[in-house]
């Protein structure tokens, strides 16, 4: 399979706020990411980490430079590149099977896929609910089913937007490890924002740490950890300090 290439470069990203003031959100990113990697993005609130995925969805454009997949520049949202949001977006009126294969069957391409989504909704627990209605789910298995909707259509650029900010920390972890295994099975690029800097090195083969006012790439650290990771091992507690000193967190306590 060939490897799939994202770049930003020199990329910048300016908002209109109402008046004449503008928020400059990003200011000269440079990033590129490869098949295969896991990025998890961090920050303090403000320094543009959902504007770069928007950026990459193709649900943005840059003020100046240019995202590319392939060479090919991103100017619209696509299949090959899934985005998965804080709060799950499920169809109510559709089942749990029904809303994971729902863009297969508008695409009519479910038939030959029947295997492969029952072993991923069986993978994410899922299967006994498929028959369940959106509203009979908890939290977690609602966003379980949010992710495996993008996940069927293989995307070659897996974006997630805080994707288990809203659910509490037990539920989290489940679904770090849910993540992690659909993850896998294809290794997708993925880069996923999140508040999380102990998800943020738990998942993630690479961590960007960005800073505000303006946006910009404060950090790129590479965790050289093997999967499945022990979140109260050394080098583990290494990572996590290291990016505590980044973010200034080390000198704050009362
Ligand atoms: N559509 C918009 N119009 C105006 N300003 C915007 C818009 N989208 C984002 N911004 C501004 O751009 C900056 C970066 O926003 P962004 O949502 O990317 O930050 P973030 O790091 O994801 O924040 P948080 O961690 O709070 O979610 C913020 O100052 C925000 O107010």
């Amino acid at each position: 399979m060939s490897e799939n290439i994202l770049k930003l470069e020199r990329v910048s990203k300016s908002f209109a706020n109402a008046g004449s003031s503008v928020t400059n959100a990003l200011e000269d990113i440079d990033l590129e990411i490869r098949s295969s990697e896991f990025i998890s993005v961090i920050g303090p609130s403000g320094c543009g980490k959902s504007t770069i995925l928007r950026l990459i969805a193709g649900l943005i454009v840059p003020t100046t430079g240019k995202v590319t997949l392939n060479g090919e520049v991103i100017d619209g949202p696509a299949p090959v590149r899934g985005m998965v949001f804080q709060k799950p977006t499920l169809f109510p009126w559709l089942t749990v099977e029904q809303n994971v294969t729902f863009s297969l069957r508008m695409r009519g391409q479910l038939r030959g896929h029947e295997a492969e989504v029952e072993e991923l909704m069986k993978t994410a627990g899922l299967w006994d609910f498929r028959k369940n209605w959106p509203h009979q789910l908890s939290g977690g298995m609602a966003q379980r089913a949010a992710l495996l909707r993008t996940m069927v259509n293989n995307p070659q650029v897996f974006l997630l937007d805080e994707p288990l900010g809203a659910l509490d920390a037990f539920t989290r972890m489940t679904m770090q490890d849910v993540i992690l295994s659909m993850w896998s099975r294809h290794r997708p690029m993925v880069a996923m924002v999140t508040h999380d800097v102990d998800e943020a090195f738990y998942m993630g083969s690479r961590v960007i740490v960005m800073a505000p006012r303006p946006g910009r790439v404060h950090n790129d650290i590479k965790v050289d950890l093997p999967y499945p990771r022990r979140r109260t091992s050394r080098e583990f507690m290494d990572y996590r300090r290291f990016a505590m000193e980044q973010l200034n967190f080390d000198n704050r306590q009362a």
